[in-house]
């Protein structure tokens, strides 16, 4: 993501869901495949969601690091696929591709898989082969599994009870 405050972009379990969905709807003319691999963690409830709508009963995780919280450290995969191969016919699933990091050490890994993600910030839109939504490099994207509803105080006294009334 680019440096300065970042802007977010709330998605919640319905809206994963049926993002994940339009991704399954774009992806089933490209099957069949082998098997699905989630890149873990953020990849693993979008990858569930294909796999059931292409009715794909074989899974397989790689688990990259790279981030802690919003900063961004040195990639490395802790765990590498135990199947798939060079990737041939297998479906490589993440959640989204930011600078592309991520998506550059797996394709490494699994060359010929097909890259799909729900979410896509434009630099690393080109090592995508399949996404649904593009959101602009400048935006946090915020997913259910790392958010959950709070307080908010009323506007009026956020605006320093600048409010008339
Ligand atoms: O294109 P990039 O700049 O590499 O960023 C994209 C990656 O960042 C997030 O994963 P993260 O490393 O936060 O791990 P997680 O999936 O375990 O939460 C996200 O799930 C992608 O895998
Ligand atoms: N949750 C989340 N993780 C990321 N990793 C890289 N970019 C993002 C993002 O926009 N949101
Ligand atoms: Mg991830």
């Amino acid at each position: 993501m680019a440096s300065g405050a970042p802007r977010y972009y709330t998605v919640s379990w319905e809206q994963l869901h049926r993002d994940s969905k339009a991704l399954a709807w774009r992806l089933v003319e490209r099957g069949p495949f082998r098997g699905v691999v989630a890149i873990t963690r953020g990849g693993l409830i979008p990858a569930a969601v294909v796999a059931r709508e292409l009715e794909c009963r074989v899974i397989e995780t790689v688990s990259v690091v790279t981030y802690d919280e919003e900063r961004r450290g040195e990639p490395s995969v802790v765990k590498p696929p135990a199947a798939a191969g060079d990737g041939d016919g297998w479906l490589l699933i993440d959640d989204l591709v930011d600078t592309g990091t991520t998506a550059k050490l797996v394709r490494g890994i699994l060359p010929r898989a097909h890259f799909a993600t729900v979410y896509a910030k434009p630099a690393g839109r080109p090592l995508v082969d399949t996404f649904v939504t593009e959101v602009s490099q400048d935006t946090w994207i915020l997913f259910p599994w790392d958010t959950e509803a709070q307080f908010v105080a009323p506007i009026a006294r956020s605006a320093g009870g600048a409010a008339g009334g």
